[in-house]
């Protein structure tokens, strides 16, 4: 059933010896299971990447989390090594088609290193280490050998009312994971706040004025899709916006 591609930025990873571009399981699955769309991981490219030779060919943007971070040149800061691990491929590919989808008006959910890389793309600032700002709990993942239990929800977020995120959730309050060390700072002048942390760590934002569905989240929903209504609620609101575009604006933008 064509139900719209979704294009997926993999990361570059080593390992048996060899560079690999890979991207984790848990978001191809969510993208077919919770939105019912077609999966396609886009390889990073630090140098010679045309994002819109990808985006011409999908029909919706999933951007994954990672344990890499956002490169801090890329909002002013300089690196040290408390900033990294790096992955400037990944940094590279990824907010070149966050910035093109948005100005095409294509769906877009940016999940955790996403939401990140959303708000550098448009010009905001990350904060590192966030556990060790006054006032901040801790929201790296917690070090445990079962993933089950280092993805599970641990914190509520107050969903601010009247946002898109509410009118995708029916809960003002539902729990959330949390696996980061770095956190929104200065936010994106073209982005608000869709939700809050009981320590005012940003946990969800969307697009001012964006065409089309645009929504970041610092959590992770892909994790639980299928077991979840909250995840669920999500992917299937990104699932229908992505079915939208290939109905009603990818055949417009074509005849452009
Ligand atoms: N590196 C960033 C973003 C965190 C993120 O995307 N976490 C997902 C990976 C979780 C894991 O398996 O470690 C940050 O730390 O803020």
């Amino acid at each position: 059933m064509q139900n719209g591609v979704v294009a997926i930025p993999a990361d570059i990873r080593e390992f048996e010896g060899y560079v690999w571009q890979a991207a984790p399981e848990q978001y191809v699955q969510a993208a077919i299971r919770g939105s019912g769309v077609q999966p396609l991981i886009v390889p990073a490219l630090e140098v010679g990447f045309d994002a819109d030779q990808v985006l011409d060919r999908v029909d919706g943007l999933l951007i994954s989390g990672s344990r890499t971070n956002v490169h801090p040149s890329h909002y002013g800061i300089k690196a040290t090594e408390g900033h990294g691990p790096f992955d400037p491929a990944r940094d590279a590919t990824s907010m070149a088609m966050i910035r093109r989808a948005i100005e095409r008006g294509l769906p877009l959910l940016a999940i955790c290193r996403g939401i990140q890389e959303l708000n550098v793309a448009l010009g905001g600032t990350l904060a590192n280490e966030i556990q060790e700002l006054p006032g901040r709990s801790d929201h790296r993942k917690p070090e445990v050998p079962d993933r089950d239990e280092a993805f599970a929800v641990r914190h509520p977020i107050a969903v601010q009312p009247g946002g898109c995120l509410a009118a995708i959730l029916e809960d003002e309050k539902p729990m959330v994971n949390s696996l980061h060390r770095q956190g929104i700072s200065d936010l994106a002048p073209r982005l608000t706040v869709e939700a809050l942390a009981e320590d005012e760590t940003i946990e969800a934002v969307s697009v001012i004025d964006a065409p089309g569905f645009a929504l970041g989240v610092q959590w992770h929903p892909e994790y639980w899709v299928g077991t979840d209504p909250t995840s669920d609620k999500i992917f299937q609101a990104f699932g229908a916006a992505v079915r939208r575009w290939r109905l009603e604006a990818r055949p417009m933008q074509a005849a452009e």
